[in-house]
């Protein structure tokens, strides 16, 4: 029998440990814990360790110096296996540090050594109701800075906050004692259009009963790498103007292709109809699709100038003097990341490109530029979306700059696989 395991992830300071803590005085459950924390002390596994040594016994392994999800992705497995070698529990949570991303957390038990003893169960993310509301809910005020970047670097912090939230199986809404009424019921409509999926429970200093936490069999990896509100946006539009539903293979190589194209046949501009979920609170959704690349300094300039009330934007575009690389936009808090996740089909030799499209035949293609094109779900809260389109619009090459030697513009753009660049917006 394999052992189930719960991830747990969430901010700093949202409340995954007072929740873990709550979980193991309960005593209902003979539980290993794991936490992993960036930093040299470890102040979460001090915490836990004391409370549960003296308690209820149960094991916790800290890890240190690094994150999880990336530098330590093999010593995870090893701590993990070595844990079931040594203890008998009955169930492994991981409490994930601040600035983890639950997804490749997710996989090494999935797919990784750990997928032996393992069976993961669910992917909770923690939220602070009072941060999440004054962050990104608020339509009045600016949200406080999130500064900090992740530890590659260059990763906004907002990003990976509600990327946290768009790749879980269930939200718990905690500090909902910080929040009034009407911020509640604006910070879970937020939520349900951000993570469509995931169940939603509220809860202050993180009171659930063990139940309602573990013993939940949910997580599915594909549903979960696909359950992020802005894939759903994207999925939607395509299926629209599609009339039927099926499933795009990934086709980008290299790339962990989340972006699916499909056929628009209006080939610059996309004229849409979409029948979307009655708007809540000021919450709109919609999608930018075109097949013309954005000029790298209007789309830098628009970058630093955005909006009020524009929540998350993400998608593939297309930047004139990037022909290869297909590249991700990735907008939340204050800041876009521009990522190369993978290389447009059309950039490779004839040979291979006829190759990737006889494996996706249902792949739109345009005679001259292939798959290149701008796919965005764009999130907000009393937005005027199609103003906001209007502006991403006057980034695009004008036919005039259509015959322009693009790679001589000024660009900021990455250029090598995984690179990223970040452009911050002055509001
Ligand atoms: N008002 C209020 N405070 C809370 C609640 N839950 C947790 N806190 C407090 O928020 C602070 C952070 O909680 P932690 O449980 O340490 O948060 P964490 O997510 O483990 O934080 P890191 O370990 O830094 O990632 C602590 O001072 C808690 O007492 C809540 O529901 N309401």
């Amino acid at each position: 029998m394999s052992v189930p395991v719960t991830v747990l992830s969430g901010e700093l300071g949202a409340g995954k440990t007072t929740l873990l803590s709550g979980l193991l005085e309960s005593g209902e459950r003979d539980i290993a814990v794991l936490v992993n924390d960036v930093g040299a002390v470890n102040v979460d596994a001090d915490l836990v360790e004391a409370r549960t040594d003296l308690e209820t016994g149960e094991e916790v392994v800290a890890l240190e110096n690094g994150c999880i999800c990336c530098s330590l992705g093999n010593e995870l497995s090893q701590a993990v296996i070595q844990l079931w070698k040594e203890h008998e529990f009955d169930h492994l949570v991981v409490e994930a540090s601040g600035v983890s991303e639950p997804e490749p957390i997710a996989r090494q038990f999935v797919r990784g050594p750990a997928g032996g003893p393992y069976d993961l169960e669910a992917v909770v993310t923690v939220v602070d109701a009072r941060r999440f509301y004054d962050r990104f809910a608020d339509a009045d005020a600016d949200g406080p800075e999130i500064q900090g970047a992740d530890d590659s670097g260059t990763r906004p912090l907002a990003d990976l906050v509600l990327e946290q939230v768009e790749f879980c199986d269930l939200l718990v809404v905690n500090k909902y004692d910080l929040v009034d009424d009407d911020e509640r019921e604006r910070v879970v409509a937020l939520l349900e259009t951000l993570q469509p999926r995931a169940e939603i429970v509220t809860t202050e200093y993180g009171a659930l009963e063990p139940d309602e936490l573990l013993g939940v069999e949910r997580f599915d990896l594909e549903e979960a790498a696909e359950s992020a509100g802005w894939k759903q946006v994207i999925e939607a539009e395509e299926h629209e103007h599609d009339g039927h539903d099926h499933d795009h293979g990934d086709h980008h190589d290299h790339t962990d292709s989340d972006h699916d194209h499909d056929h628009d046949h209006d080939h610059d501009h996309d004229h849409h109809d979409h029948v979307h979920p009655p708007e809540r609170y000021g919450i709109a959704v919609d999608t930018y699709h075109r097949r013309r690349p954005f000029h790298p300094e209007r789309l830098e300039a628009f970058l630093s100038d955005l909006p009020d009330g524009l929540v998350r934007a993400k998608g593939l575009c297309w930047i004139a003097g990037r022909e290869k690389q297909a590249i991700t936009m990735s907008y939340a808090g204050d800041e876009t990341a521009l990522e190369v996740t993978g290389r447009w089909i059309a950039s490779f030799s004839e040979e291979r490109q006829e190759l990737y499209r006889q494996g996706q035949p249902d792949l739109p293609w345009d005679d001259e530029w292939g798959d290149r094109e701008t796919r965005l779900a764009l999130i907000g809260r009393n937005i005027d979306l199609e103003a906001l389109a209007a502006r991403l619009d006057e980034c695009l090459l004008t036919d005039a700059e259509m015959d322009e030697d693009w790679p001589a513009y000024e660009n900021r753009a990455p250029t090598g696989m995984g690179e990223s660049a970040v452009v911050s917006s002055e509001r």
